[in-house]
């Protein structure tokens, strides 16, 4: 049973949007092969792993002939021959290879590509599912299920400032359960759109929620309690937002609900609404560099809900270290593609785990129908994945793959239940 790397191969095939990305194919000289196509996010933190794009105006930039050569022409020659499971060590080839802090040279999307495939087909030569292979004999927690089935900011056309309205099922025995909680709640939010702003208000955002006409955020944050409330699950299913506030900030100011907040007015309208509505999670509350003010929330809101940072740390045990120093936040979003390696990105859940951080694995706004995340999640143990509404197929894809993973397991599967929850 030969572990060694036989080929290296890439392509270009198509994300959830519609853009190029960059598809890996690893084969192993025992004849194990994985496959693994990336993400792409549109709300980016600023200190995310590069993702490199060409072709000019041809696909308004939005290519990846590059990435795509780099993988065959750069990476393969540097992989082959190399033990695929050992993972620290292929992630360590891929970067001393680029030689960049983010992985400017040969691109994220590229050496991500490389990363996950290698680690996929090590699974398939073991014959052990991706999940156990990554996470070992004691993988067994799924995760709870974050649904953003409202979107606004950069992921739909209408005037929320905030990005995402998620759902969060806290009290089910089984993640079957949570999960069909979270469908009824998703098709009744539907219905109750089409009654109060008509039919056009239920056309889909890019992560499967709807994008309905609203202006402001407590008119989302309504719709969804009250859409719990008519499925009669008050109590078991709360609401989580991803602010993604980079993107509604300007010039010292965060331009939300039309009016121009200072942190401070900021920081009292986030205690206004956690006190108001069943809110268990925010997400990015203030741009990506105010540091300052998420501490100062931190200190408040703490205690009750989880304080997530995306753009804050980018999946990066540098800034998560930061983030832990200056007690910012409580929880890290983990993207694997914001860092670009496996290995580092689990070493920033390890950091996150060692200081009490809860980890969050996530989805990208541009996804693909790969399930990789799935498997991460539970490899993790972590207890939460971000992937979106349950509709269109690339979110979809994730959740059959975690039913799928909670049969599997059958009575050794435990649901993860969070005390601050
Ligand atoms: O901000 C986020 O958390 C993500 C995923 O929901 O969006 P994007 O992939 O566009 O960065
Ligand atoms: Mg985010």
């Amino acid at each position: 049973m030969s572990f060694r790397i036989e080929d290296v191969r890439a392509r270009e095939v198509l994300d959830s949007r519609g853009n190029p990305t960059v598809e890996v194919t690893v084969k192993l000289e025992g004849g194990g092969s994985g496959r693994f196509s990336v993400p792409s996010g549109a709300s980016k933190g600023k200190r995310e792993a590069l993702e490199l794009r060409d072709g000019g105006k041809w696909l308004r930039g939005m290519g990846v002939i590059k990435a795509v050569r780099n993988v065959n022409e750069i990476i393969r020659p540097s992989l082959i021959g190399v033990d695929a499971s050992i993972q620290p060590l292929v992630d360590d080839i891929l970067i001393q290879l680029d030689g960049t802090p983010n992985k400017s040279r040969l691109g994220a999307n590229s050496i991500l590509g490389a990363s996950v495939a290698s680690a996929k087909a090590s699974s398939d030569q073991m014959g052990v599912p991706l999940y156990k292979y990554l996470g070992g004999a004691f993988s067994r927690v799924l995760p709870i299920p974050l649904m953003n089935i409202i979107n606004g900011g950069k992921h739909a056309g209408n005037e929320l400032a905030i990005q995402e309205f998620m759902i969060v099922p806290v009290k089910f025995k089984t993640f079957k359960d949570a999960l069909f909680a979270g469908v009824s709640v998703y098709m009744e939010l539907k219905a109750l759109l089409e009654e109060r702003y008509g039919r056009h208000a239920v056309n889909l955002g890019d992560e499967g929620g709807f994008a309905p006409p609203m202006k402001r955020t407590e008119e989302a944050l309504e719709a969804l309690v009250s859409s719990i409330e008519r499925v009669g699950l008050e109590g078991e299913v709360k609401l989580a937002i991803d602010c993604a506030a980079s993107n509604f900030y300007a010039d010292g100011k965060y331009n939300i609900d039309g009016a121009s907040l200072t942190k401070e007015e900021l920081i009292s309208f986030y205690e206004r609404i956690v006190d108001e509505y069943p809110i268990v999670a925010i997400e990015d509350p203030f741009h990506e560099e105010d540091l300052d003010s998420l501490s100062e929330l931190t200190k408040k809101l703490g205690h009750r809900i989880l304080l997530v940072g995306d753009d804050y740390f980018v999946s990066n045990e540098r800034y998560l270290r930061k983030g832990i120093e200056a007690k910012a936040g409580n929880a890290v979003l983990l993207k694997v593609n914001q860092i670009g390696t496996l290995t580092e990105a689990v070493r920033t859940a390890s950091l996150a785990f060692r200081y009490g951080y809860r980890v969050i694995v996530s989805h990208r706004s541009g996804e693909t129908n790969d399930p990789f995340i799935s498997d991460f999640s539970v490899a993790l143990n972590c207890g939460y994945i971000k992937a979106g509404a349950p509709a269109r197929g690339e979110r979809v894809a994730k959740y059959n793959r975690l039913l799928e993973i909670e049969e599997e397991l059958g009575s050794v599967a435990s649901f993860s239940q969070l005390d601050t929850l």
